[in-house]
């Protein structure tokens, strides 16, 4: 027997089951065309998160190294030395033949971290004599004593103020003194570490120094702490340098990431109190801070070279 044809639903024609089919077939056609809707709203707006996230911050792509509110052990990212290392002399065991840049919450306390602003702050650091304290803010709830004095007597009032910890003017306290040199013991091994070499063969240099960053106007070209430079070239004797920061982006100002400036993509770490970043002081780490739109931020610099004729000691009790 020939096979029955079926006939073909009557798709166009009005009424009966056709009818309803054309109803139905609608619905779907409408049902999915909010579907397709939903999911290219929903992936438009997964795709903006993570680029608020990641990427485009105030200039083109940019990858965070270490977020707020992270803990990290450890992150280390070798790269390429640069070649200037080659016109300076070398002292084997020290000088950078391994380059790179490493971020660690993992080195410093973030109690640490508050305890050494404290003692900055709390006027147990005295410069010229002076005692700091001029004004008093709120620091999560905590009334702080700002040395504006001090600092302003270090630096300027234009924004960026920094604080010498090895200018002979500073009257430093015990407990900062025994603090900051134990500090800096911890990431000068880190660094050894990270970098395969010998710690006792790295010294500390200068300037090794405590920073304020607010939104105040810059008042001369020192206080645009925001342009691209590379430390080797700004401070001379640097051949490491790290940064441990001591207050929390986000949370007690706003801008003021560090940023890696890299060709294609910049890297950025968002200051938080206890974090250490790390990293060798040639043109491989070209790099700058964001402008800071709102509070204050601070961290000390502190700076290592491979020779010796550079080295400086602690800062001592006075
Ligand atoms: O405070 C920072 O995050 C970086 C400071 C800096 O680049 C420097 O001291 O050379
Ligand atoms: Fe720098």
């Amino acid at each position: 027997m020939a096979p029955q044809r079926r006939a073909a639903p009557a798709w166009g024609s009005a009424g009966g089951p056709c009818g309803g089919a054309k109803r139905s077939r609608g619905q779907q056609e409408s049902r999915w065309r909010w579907l397709r809707t939903l999911f290219l709203l929903a992936s438009a707006t997964i795709g903006a998160l993570v680029s608020w996230r990641y990427l485009g911050a105030e200039d083109g792509v940019t990858e965070v190294l270490a977020h707020r509110r992270e803990n990290l052990q450890d992150r280390f990212i070798e790269i390429p030395c640069s070649e200037d290392y080659n016109s300076h002399k070398k002292f084997e065991g020290c000088t950078p033949r391994k380059c790179g840049r490493g971020v660690t919450d993992a080195v410093i306390t973030r109690e640490e971290a508050e305890r050494i602003l404290e003692a900055v702050l709390f006027h147990r650091v005295c410069l010229y004599g002076a005692l700091w304290d001029t004004s008093v803010v709120e620091k999560k709830g905590k009334p702080i004593k700002i040395a504006e004095r001090g600092l302003s007597l270090g630096g300027s009032d234009g924004g960026a103020s920094i604080l010498d910890l090895h200018s002979g003017a500073l009257s430093l306290g015990k407990h900062f003194v025994n603090l900051y040199r134990d500090v800096r013991q911890r990431i000068q091994q880190r660094i050894a570490q990270a970098f395969g070499i010998n710690s006792s063969a790295m010294y500390l240099t200068k300037p090794t120094f405590f920073s304020r960053i607010n939104n105040t106007e810059a008042k001369t070209t020192h206080d645009e702490y925001w342009h691209p430079h590379v430390d080797k070239v700004t401070y001379g004797s640097f051949d490491y340098t790290s940064l441990l920061y001591l207050s929390d982006y986000s949370e007690d100002f706003g801008g003021g990431r560090f940023v890696f400036m890299d060709a294609g993509s910049n890297k950025t770490i968002e200051p938080q109190a206890g974090r250490v970043s790390f990293f060798t002081s040639g043109s491989e780490n070209l790099h700058r801070v964001e402008k800071v739109h709102w509070g204050t931020r601070y961290a000390i610099t502190i700076s290592f070279t491979c020779n010796p004729d550079h080295g400086i000691g602690d800062p001592v009790l006075t």
